[in-house]
């Protein structure tokens, strides 16, 4: 099963008791790039790009479906700690396989959204993710409007001309973010605002601008990144993709080019819909 990566531009923390009501608002797009799991009957191993890892969302989510007694094999298109929602993508193929396997005899009558809560789940407690997984369900443009469940979001129609250029600089661990006080506060503080001014005028342009924005407010966009996005002003727009150390640019066909030949290790993506 593939499950897109996700770029998340901006986003506003919720925390609560209940882990299906904790999650995040904000905005983000999948891309045709991600992460393809299988499940197979054996000893619960869990393998990511061939490597055997014991990657928590992953393991959560096998908890949550009590099976031990299956592998779980990732084969991703980019690495974890990038900020494209990687751990995110591989707790969704894993639900997704195991629902598909064996949960349906379970949950039959009662399917709810089963894989996407357990998923969801397992990201808020690993403390990898709060908006991912419900955005990679949706697929394509998402707004997410309301944290975790009910899933209440806006899938924004966008147009197939569009390119997604990436380049991952470097890791950076979301959860040395989102679990740090002051960075949450900074981050709120500065996301108040832009949903509704998303929502007033809902195109890629203005996600682009208000992604930038709060990038450079928060303090979250690096030295590098900035001075790269200065470059690629051209374009739809540029920012850094929450929460990695990796930049991210939408551009229009007739600027690729140009695009390409700012970056150094550009992987070229369309939004995945
Ligand atoms: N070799 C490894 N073994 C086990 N876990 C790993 C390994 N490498 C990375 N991880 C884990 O993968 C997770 C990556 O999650 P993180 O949320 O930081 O990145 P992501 O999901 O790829 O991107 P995003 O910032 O969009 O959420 C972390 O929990 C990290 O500890
Ligand atoms: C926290 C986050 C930015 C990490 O990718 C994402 O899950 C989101 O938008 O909530």
């Amino acid at each position: 099963m593939f499950v897109p990566a996700h770029i998340t531009g901006f986003f506003r923390i919720f925390k609560d008791k209940d882990f299906l009501k904790t999650g995040s608002t904000g905005a983000g797009i999948t891309l045709n790039k991600g992460v393809y799991t299988t499940i197979k009957v054996g000893n619960g191993n869990i393998y990511f790009n061939d490597k055997k890892i014991n990657l928590s969302p992953t393991r959560e989510v096998m908890n949550y479906f009590n099976v031990g007694s299956y592998d779980v094999i990732h084969s991703s298109d980019f690495p974890l700690g990038s900020g494209l929602g990687t751990s995110g993508s591989c707790a969704l193929g894993t639900a997704y396989e195991i629902f598909k396997t064996i949960g349906i005899y379970r949950w039959s009558n009662n399917y709810n959204n089963e894989p996407v809560k357990a998923a969801h789940i397992a990201e808020v407690k690993c403390g990898t993710g709060l908006g991912d997984v419900i955005a990679q369900h949706t697929k394509g443009f998402v707004i997410r409007k309301s944290p975790g469940f009910p899933i209440n979001v806006e899938k924004v129609k966008v147009d197939n001309n569009h390119y997604v250029v990436v380049e991952i600089l470097g890791e950076k661990e979301t959860k040395n973010i989102i679990n740090n006080q002051q960075w949450v506060e900074k981050i709120n503080k500065t996301s108040d605002k832009l949903l509704i001014k998303l929502l007033k005028n809902p195109t890629l342009k203005n996600f682009m601008d208000l992604s930038f924005y709060f990038a450079e407010t928060t303090g979250l966009i690096s030295d590098e990144i900035l001075e790269i996005c200065r470059d690629l002003k051209f374009t739809v727009g540029a920012s850094q993709a929450m929460l990695g150390n990796t930049l991210f640019c939408i551009c229009k066909k007739e600027d690729l080019n140009d695009v390409l030949s700012i970056l150094k290790n550009p992987i070229v993506c369309k939004i995945y819909m």
